[in-house]
């Protein structure tokens, strides 16, 4: 079987990858829509995307294009802690405070703001598509004085000095990547995790008063836990948002569908994206 991830080589993605399908063929690509078309397109059975970071939140390229673009179902969650280095170029380890621009991924540096902003300050940053990319460019451009901010992988694989380790600016620092496919795997065998989340996308009816409040109760009274709530534009107005709700448990007979149910009768649109199991990486 082969994996779609956000590329090149040594991304975070990657290391989340490795960790649950060892020996499998890997296909990077250069962003995480790239990666996820490959899924339509059959080029690859499965893609690992990033979804959300303890730190910054939510992904929300992955969401919108989940929601807005292509219909592939969630098969399974992994969450893997994410630790943060500064890296340079061999040839510039020793004065590598000189350096005038660093490069990452967005998220990659929100989650370092603290560190730039005492260590490297009024030193500018640039994203770029993900760490990894960023580590390559490094190593491609020994003559500028630049700096990544990557993983140890991301340092290896591309021959660059760490001069900083752990920048991320919180302890306790983890991104959870949905595994997507329309091949119906069973992330259980490779997992091993039988802990279950089933994921909804819900829209409201507008203007009517305390709809949200009525959607919350109608998990409230079956006792039926959230793990998340988030909004996102539904992109044809100001004010116009739909929520993806992640539930602690998996999809059943009675509880889900009732719940379900009821959101319909208030006049909710109700897609299930997907109920999988979740694996948590020490
Ligand atoms: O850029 C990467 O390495 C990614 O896989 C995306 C990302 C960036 C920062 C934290 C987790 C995932």
């Amino acid at each position: 079987m082969k994996v779609g991830f956000l590329g090149p080589k040594a991304t975070f993605t990657e290391l989340a990858v490795k960790k649950v399908f060892p020996g499998f063929e890997l296909e990077p690509y250069r962003t995480i829509p790239e990666s996820m078309d490959a899924v339509v397109n059959e080029k690859v059975e499965l893609a690992v995307v990033p979804v959300e970071n303890t730190l910054e939140g939510t992904v929300n390229i992955t969401l919108d294009y989940l929601t807005h673009v292509v219909q592939l179902p969630i098969v399974g969650e992994i969450t893997i802690p994410i630790k943060q280095h500064l890296m340079v170029h061999p040839d510039n380890q020793e004065n590598w405070q000189d350096v005038n621009k660093v490069y990452s991924h967005s998220h990659a540096i929100a989650q370092c703001h603290k560190f730039l902003h005492n260590q490297l300050h009024g030193i500018p940053y640039e994203s770029v598509s993900s760490t990894a990319a960023a580590a390559k460019m490094v190593m491609d451009h020994p003559e500028q004085r630049i700096a990544a901010i990557a993983n140890e992988l991301a340092a290896e694989e591309y021959g660059l000095s760490i001069v900083q380790h752990n920048i991320h600016d919180f302890d306790h620092n983890h991104t959870r990547f949905f595994v997507l496919s329309e091949k119906g795997i069973n992330f259980e065998e490779y997992s091993g995790s039988s802990h279950y989340k089933t994921t909804l996308m819900v829209t409201l009816p507008t203007d009517k008063a305390g709809t949200l409040h009525m959607v919350l109760s109608a998990f409230a009274w079956r006792k039926i836990n959230l793990s998340k709530i988030e909004s996102r534009p539904m992109k044809t107005g100001i004010g116009n948002y739909f929520f993806i709700i992640d539930l602690e448990m998996k999809l059943d007979d009675v509880l889900i569908p009732g719940a379900i149910a009821e959101l319909e009768a208030l006049g909710c649109g109700v897609t299930l994206l997907g109920s999988y199991p979740s694996k948590m990486i020490k």
